[in-house]
This record gives C-alpha cells, structure tokens and sequence, in this order.
C-alpha cells in the first residue's frame, strides 16, 4: 500500500506538534502539508523544526495548495478553523480526521452533512484506553443501573478552553444511553450554593484546570456504601496522535461517512 499523505491543521499547537513527531515516526504515512491560520508566527517555518529536526515541509495558511497534496486531513484545532477545514476537504473529496471538541449542536450538524460527500472520522477522545474506558462505562453502567449516582469528574492543563471536555460529555452521553436517559435532560455542570438534594437521576460534571495535566478523566458511580471509580490518566498526547493516524489509515478505502473511534477500533 502506498504511504498516506497526511496534511495537519493546528500544526504548531499542542496537538499539531504531536502529530508531526507521530507522522514523521511510521513508515506508512508521509507529512503532505502543515497548516495554520493567518497570523500565526510559526508560517514560513519548516514544520519539522517545532519537533527538533527539518522535513522539509514549511507551515502555510493555504489551505486549498496543502489538501491537493493529501489523501487526509488531521484537524485538532477550534471549531470555528474545524468548519473551515471541513469545507474545504468536502470540495476536494479529501478525507478529515477531527479531534477538536467544543462544538455546538448545529456545528455538529454540518459535520455530519458533510460525512454524506466525504469520510470523516469525529471523535473527542483518539486514545485506546479512553475508547475501551467507554466501553467500560456502558457496562459497569447496565449493572449499576438503581441506587447509584453518577458524577464525571475531569481534569486537564491551564490553557484548555472548553468545558466539560469532550470525553467527559461522551462519558455521560455513554452512561445516559446505558440507563436508558437523556443526558441534556439529567445533566448539571457544577454545583453553587443551595443546590437541594441531589435527584437520583441526576448526571453531575466537574471541571478541573491547571498546570500542566495532559487529561484525566474518572467517572464515579456512588452508592451506599460503597463507590465504584473508573479512570483514565494520560501521561502523554502521543497515544491521541496514533489514534488519529488509525482513523487516517481506516478511512483509506473508503468513499464517505461518518465514524468515531468505536468504529475505527472495531468496538461497535
Ligand atoms: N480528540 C482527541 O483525542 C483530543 C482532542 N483535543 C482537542 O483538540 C483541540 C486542540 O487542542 P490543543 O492542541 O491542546 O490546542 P492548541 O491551542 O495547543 O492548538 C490549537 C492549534 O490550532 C490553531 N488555531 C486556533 N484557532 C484556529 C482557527 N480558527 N483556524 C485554524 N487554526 C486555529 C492554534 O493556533 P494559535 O495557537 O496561534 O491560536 C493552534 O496552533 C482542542 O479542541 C482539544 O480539546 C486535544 C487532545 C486530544
Ligand atoms: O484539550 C485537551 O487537552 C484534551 N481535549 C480532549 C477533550 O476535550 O476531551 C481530549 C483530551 O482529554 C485532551
């Protein structure tokens, strides 16, 4: 199979940097293209150099020139330069790996009218131990089912600019589902003042920022007399990185749609 010629939106940020070393790492994928928006310092730059070591391909705003070199697109940016990007693989028939989270209901809508001309795969979490952690939670979930409440606690670094993130939201949608609620319908996002009781139904968020925490998610299921925890601690960006690199190389053959990890891991 020939290489996969990956272009990286977001290409000097946290995720972009990462990616970069992923791409440049694995002999079955190339860097096609780096982007980032206007006014960014880091345009002209070789790409390479944000990792250490020149590859010869500079960072540029031109997003049209950086897709007619790709068969893929990975997007960890904001949603405002997701949907910029989305328009532009759609007109090309490139195909779109998104990590970035924060999207509203109608954003998500474009996103999946999209998946009608273009693969796409749209997951909040590219890790393997977030995706079977939701697996997880589905089950502990189906048995815990009465007399349990449910809250999903969530940490992560200082210039995070979403709330709850992403894999938290999922993590609730994926209890909700297994108990049979809707999660806009029981969720509450932090706690202030006098609150009253808590509803047994009830699918409470908690938010953590600071320093340096790449992201940790635990969701707790609390009962009388005992409490069950499951958590997931990344140490590192990387293993997001190789799962956005799965969902590249699953996406090869294919013509349109739209997937999330659970597919690409073959978790459905
Ligand atoms: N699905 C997953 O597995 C993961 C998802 N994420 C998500 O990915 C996203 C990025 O995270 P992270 O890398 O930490 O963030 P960063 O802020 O470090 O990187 C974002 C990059 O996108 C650029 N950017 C900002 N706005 C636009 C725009 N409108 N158009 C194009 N580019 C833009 C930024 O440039 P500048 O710095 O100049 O503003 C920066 O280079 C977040 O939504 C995060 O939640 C993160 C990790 C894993
Ligand atoms: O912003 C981050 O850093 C992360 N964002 C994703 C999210 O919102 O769930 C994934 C991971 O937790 C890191």
């Amino acid at each position: 199979m020939s290489k996969i010629r990956v272009a990286i939106a977001g290409s000097s940020g946290r995720m972009g940097r990462t990616l970069i070393e992923a791409v440049l790492a694995v002999p079955d994928a190339e860097l096609a293209a780096a982007l980032e928006h206007p006014g960014s310092p880091f345009i002209g730059k070789d790409a390479g150099e944000l990792m250490g070591s020149r590859c010869g391909i500079s960072i540029s705003t031109d997003i049209d020139a950086a897709l007619s070199q790709a068969d893929c697109l990975i997007d960890f940016t904001r949603p405002e330069g997701t949907l910029q990007h989305l328009a532009a693989c759609r007109k090309l028939g490139v195909h779109l790996v998104i990590g970035t989270t924060g999207f509203s209901v109608e954003q998500k809508q474009v996103i999946e009218e999209a998946a009608r001309d273009i693969p796409i795969v749209f997951a909040p979490n590219m890790a393997v131990g977030v995706n079977a952690v939701f697996k997880l939670l589905d089950v502990a979930a189906r048995i815990l089912n009465q007399g349990y409440d449910v809250e999903v606690i969530e940490a992560h670094h200082r210039h995070k600019v979403d709330a709850p993130s992403g894999t938290a939201l999922r993590m609730g949608e994926v209890v909700a589902e297994a108990l049979g609620r809707s999660l806009p319908e029981c969720a509450v996002y932090g706690r202030e003042g006098h609150t009253g009781e808590r509803p047994p139904t009830q699918i409470g968020f908690s938010t953590i920022r600071g320093g340096d925490i790449v992201g940790d998610h635990t969701v707790l299921f609390a009962g009388t007399g005992e409490r069950i925890e499951i958590t997931h601690k990344s140490a590192s960006r990387m293993p997001y990185a190789q799962g956005a690199l799965r969902a590249a190389r699953f996406m090869h053959n294919k013509k349109q749609g739209l997937f999330d990890m659970q597919d690409v891991l073959g978790l459905r």
